[in-house]
């Protein structure tokens, strides 16, 4: 039995990122387990320094105590980047229980860091967007990025175990995540005392993504629904980043793979933040079942996707303000 923290699996990358064969196998094995058992893991020894996780928590937490006028000069747009102000989004599309409360959070969200000039940017392409720094906020984005550099790195090395995880050729996922689509959200949640019967910091609801690192968190506050269908309080294991499967890993593994609803409230009594950084394969990549998890028992469920199209969909299903956005340009 591998170790696990309550219901969920510990992963130890130490040998496996110094390029053990064993280590790698045993690290494979144990991740499917947890992929299509629990759909959340633990890393440790991930090789991310504390310092780095330490500041940009900080960086979070400054960025929210901006004065609202300074983060609404960013606010959030159809690219999905910039601040999405306190009870901005309804979790409408979870499939885990009607959802009818905003969510309880405001949120700060970055992706790739594109320059200006470049083709897509220029050309507007939808989710390949210059990414909304507020202004003022000295050594901010260097350090969001510096973040997002190495958590990019992290799924690098951990695509070539979910191939193996999945029977595949370890190099399987290098040319999908060649440029992995990816978005840090920077997440705050007040302190909710009295909790309202569905009011929620984030109601219950699965990722999109491929796979999400959730950076290691002082603060409890976020839950795990079982297979069974109870929720499990996610312990607080210092250094370790939590992982999970989200929409697009179900698909790319013909359901597989789990993606297991997860949702936050925070009642510590001080601020809670939160930094998920979901990761998706290339924006051009076809999504679709790999090989070995369909077959003539087992059709594909779904249809060949693209990043584009799921997540416009989604996005017009999730985000109240852009939906209002859309509402007055009509
Ligand atoms: O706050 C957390 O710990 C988890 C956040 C989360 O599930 C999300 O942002 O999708
Ligand atoms: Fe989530």
């Amino acid at each position: 039995m591998s170790p696990r923290a309550d219901d969920i699996p510990i992963i130890d990358l130490g040998s496996c990122l110094a390029g053990q064969p064993e280590a790698i196998e045993r690290a494979a094995r144990e991740l499917r387990a947890a992929l299509t058992e629990v759909g959340f893991y633990f890393i440790v020894n991930h090789g991310v320094a504390p310092d780095l996780i330490r500041n940009t928590f900080h960086q979070a937490a400054r960025f929210h105590a901006l004065p609202p006028d300074r983060k609404m000069e960013v606010r959030i747009d159809k690219h999905n980047v910039g601040y999405l102000p306190m009870r901005g989004d309804t979790l409408r599309t979870s499939t885990v229980q009607a959802v009818t409360k905003p969510n309880l959070n405001e949120a700060f969200f970055v992706a790739r860091d594109l320059p200006a000039d470049h083709p897509d940017v220029v050309a507007d392409r939808r989710f390949r967007s210059a990414n909304r720094w507020p202004s003022d906020l000295p050594g901010f984005r260097e350090a969001v990025v510096a973040y997002c550099d190495t958590m990019e790195r992290l799924v690098r090395r951990l695509v070539p175990l979910y191939a193996r995880a999945l029977g595949l050729p370890p190099t399987y996922f290098d040319a999908p995540f060649a440029e992995p689509q990816y978005k840090l959200r920077m997440t705050h949640y007040p302190n909710q005392p009295a909790l309202a019967d569905d009011e929620f910091g984030i109601a219950p609801h699965t990722d999109t993504s491929f796979l999400t690192l959730l950076a290691p968190n002082e603060v409890s506050g976020l839950s795990i629904r079982s297979r069974d269908g109870h929720w499990i309080e996610a312990p607080v294991l210092p250094d370790a980043y939590l992982v999970n499967g989200g929409q697009m890993l179900q698909r790319w593994t013909n359901d597989v793979c789990l993606a297991t609803p997860h949702r936050a409230v925070n009642r510590s009594g001080g601020e809670r933040y939160a930094l998920a950084f979901f990761c998706d394969n290339t924006i051009d990549w076809p999504i679709a079942a790999v090989p070995t998890t369909v077959g003539p028992d087992r059709p594909p469920k779904y249809p060949t996707t693209s990043y584009t199209d799921y997540m416009v969909e989604y996005q017009k299903r999730t985000y109240d303000l852009l939906n209002a956005d859309a509402k007055a340009a009509d």
